[in-house]
């Protein structure tokens, strides 16, 4: 990941570091940072056995420490900050989480343990950014991450660690060290960020910050950002309402007492006088908030949490060189460069997919150009072209001996995405991009000018002709078509089917569910889920085409359009993809159908590509909405105030970095 300024990004803004850790303190401010110290009054006793990781339960006291100073500040110092951070720092072995040692002899404990042996030290980060809005209310974002830092200690005599003990160095520090100052004697190692044994990982920091404040663009930085950070646990998606393991669940909202986890839904805090008194525990501040707050005010936060994959670059900087002239940069270049080639890339992608180029390597790997054409029946010198572009955009690798010529196989990335039969292929949305998507773009000015969709102009039929169409003239568009639902599905399935504890549910319908690729997913990840999959007659029929060999008994389909006929009975109905695609009047049918169908309790998963609040990104998204199909994109907060209307509370939002985040609601 290429890293950009971040320090400078926050000039001007009210910092606040919620520590009183001196090290961290210093490690910010020899970076250049301006900030305010609030430590936090979050007490650090959440129940480590309830993480199924010691770096979760580093992230949520960050998260805690953060979050307390953050509702505290507009109250007791009468100023809202513009971004807290929250740290924790914590030393594991053998098992065991060691934090700051209580006594001498605690001390002794944890540093005997850790004599001889490598550890690992984790720092869990919480950047919380507070937007206060006119009416005094204040919203929050959270992003968190952890680094983890393996240390090993030299063995150490008794003698050398009760002088270390008396030193009274191990007493205010994780682990009971400092290996900045005497403890570094004990250290003979250590592998990874120095600055995270400390107190803070710095650098893992500012990249978070980058993604934050300049997104990020170039897709080599989106690869990298991706693999670095989800490697060292970046961009958690907790959400912040939650109490946190440990802490009390609040009753009062909770709607439905078989959920627990969606139990606390308070989260825009509105300022008032009278909610001054509040306790020094930040969950206990949320609840005694909620008691003055009238419940109509009672709204929620989002925990957005920007995607990894940013949009690209929409600003050029230009540098001013030492003469005063100013020089575009070479990755702002090539970020123009990347755009503009952008769409050459998508059909060189389409065109090979189409030509079942890479299902032709993965069961001849290492044909040449000229017996690939052979085989798809082209030109040697077109399919030359096509492979050596592949070979670039890192679809194909190719391998040439002395004086022979080059040969081609499948990259990794095209094994798992290309091919017509892999689990995650996508082979059946690329077709859907070529035939159907494509014609649309190519008509985006008149799109643009005309503010509707172009199929007349890119298919010769309107809209709802071709929907006809797609759906009951052509069995082979139909057949195309469920086959582009079928791959996003299946490469969606599981981070939407994980997304949320579903255990209260016993039965669901997900509308619109087509080949039912979503519901096998549900029914895999929750063994107590039935899902009935709820689509239109043909699409119902067609479907068996696409049962997984060994079908699970807990799939089942019913036919029925869900604007018109009832909707199966189930305690949880699942959207997925359906709402952007239709206009406001035919949504809020919809919606009204399926508050009907539900009890209080039931709930709603709703599964869409989430608008970023400030509408920058995912670009995806707004991509998306160019080809001007008669829905929208909308945020979480547009959607979850819909779903409001319709009597459903949200409970959670998830972005699950894949290509489809996830809503989940509760009938109140
Ligand atoms: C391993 C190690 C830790 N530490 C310090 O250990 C404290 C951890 O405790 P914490 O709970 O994360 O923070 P805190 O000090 O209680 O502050 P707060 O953020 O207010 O909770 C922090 O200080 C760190 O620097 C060092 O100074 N050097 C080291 O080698």
């Amino acid at each position: 990941m290429v890293l950009n300024p971040v320090i400078s990004k926050l000039a001007g803004k009210l910092v606040v570091l919620a520590s009183a850790s001196p090290r961290r303190l210093e490690i910010l401010s020899n970076a250049g940072l301006r900030f305010e110290v609030v430590p936090s009054w979050f007490k650090e006793t959440l129940d480590k056995g309830l993480f199924k990781a010691p770096h979760e339960y580093a992230v949520e006291t960050a998260k805690q420490k953060a979050l307390e100073v953050a509702r505290r500040m507009p109250f007791k110092h009468l100023k809202t900050p513009d971004i807290v951070i929250g740290a924790d720092t914590i030393v594991t072995v053998d098992g065991m989480i060691l934090e700051k040692p209580v006594d001498k002899e605690d001390a002794y404990r944890m540093l005997s343990s850790l004599s001889g042996k490598e550890h690992s030290v984790f720092t869990g980060v919480a950047i919380v950014v507070c937007h206060e809005k006119e009416n005094e209310e204040v919203d929050y974002q959270l992003f968190d991450f952890y680094e983890e830092t393996k240390v090993k200690f030299a063995d150490l005599s008794d003698n050398m660690l009760w002088e270390y003990i008396n030193s009274g160095e191990p007493m205010d520090k994780a682990g009971g060290y400092g290996i900045q100052a005497l403890g570094g004697m004990l250290v003979e190692y250590v592998h990874g960020d120095f600055l995270n044994v400390v107190g803070f990982p710095l650098n893992h920091f500012c990249k978070q910050l980058d993604l934050i404040y300049n997104r990020c663009t170039s897709s080599a930085d989106q690869e990298s950002v991706s693999v670095r950070l989800s490697h060292n646990g970046s961009h958690a998606t907790t959400i912040v309402t939650q109490p946190p393991p440990g802490l009390p669940a609040q009753s009062s909202h909770s709607p439905s007492s078989k959920n627990s986890s969606s139990a606390n839904p308070v989260h825009k805090v509105k300022r008032k006088s009278s909610e001054s008194e509040v306790d020094e525990s930040s969950w206990m501040l949320v609840n005694s908030l909620s008691k003055h707050t009238d419940a109509r005010e009672a709204e929620f936060i989002y925990n957005t949490t920007l995607p990894l994959t940013a949009s690209r670059g929409q600003v050029i900087e230009l540098n001013v060189t030492e003469h005063g002239d100013t020089e575009l940069k070479k990755e702002d270049l090539q970020r123009i460069i990347d755009l503009m080639d952008g769409f050459k890339s998508s059909k060189a992608l389409f065109t090979a997919s189409k030509m079942c180029v890479f299902d032709l390597l993965q069961s001849r790997p290492g044909l040449d150009a000229a017996q690939v054409a052979q085989e798809i029946k082209a030109s040697v010198k077109g399919t030359a072209c096509l492979l050596e572009a592949c070979v670039s955009l890192g679809l194909l690798k190719s391998k040439q001996r002395a004086c022979q010529k080059p040969v081609y196989e499948n990259t990794d990335l095209s094994s798992r995405f290309l091919l017509s039969d892999a689990p995650s292929s996508l082979r059946g949305y690329i077709q859907h991009c070529n035939d159907t998507v494509w014609p649309l773009f190519s008509h985006l000015e008149s799109a643009v000018r005309e503010g509707a969709n172009q199929h007349e102009k890119a298919f010769g039929k309107t809209s709802k002709d071709m929907f006809q169409d797609t759906f009951y003239n052509s069995q082979e568009a139909k057949l195309r078509f469920m086959n582009a639902m079928h791959s996003i599905a299946k490469v969606t399935g599981r981070a939407v089917a994980t997304a949320f504890d579903l255990s209260s549910f016993k039965t669901a319908c997900d509308l619109g569910g087509c080949t039912g690729a979503m519901a096998y997913e549900f029914t895999k990840a929750h063994p107590g889920l039935s899902v009935t999959v709820f689509d239109l007659p043909a699409v119902v029929e067609m479907s068996e085409h696409f049962r997984p060999l060994h079908t699970d008994n807990r799939v089942s389909f019913v036919a029925g359009d869900f604007f018109k006929d009832e909707l199966p009975k189930a305690d949880l109905y699942i959207l997925a993809r359906i709402l952007h695609d239709w206009p406001d009047e035919k949504v809020c049918i919809l919606l009204s159908k399926i508050a009907n169908a539900c009890t209080a309790g039931c709930g709603l998963l709703l599964s869409e590509i989430f608008l970023d609040e400030d509408r920058r990104g995912p670009s995806r998204g707004l991509l998306q909405a160019l080809s001007m199909s008669e829905g929208k994109q909308s945020s979480a907060t547009e959607y979850s105030l819909l779903l409001k209307t319709h009597g459903f509370i949200t409970a959670h939002v998830r972005h699950t970095d894949n290509l489809l985040d996830a809503m989940l609601c509760i009938k109140a």
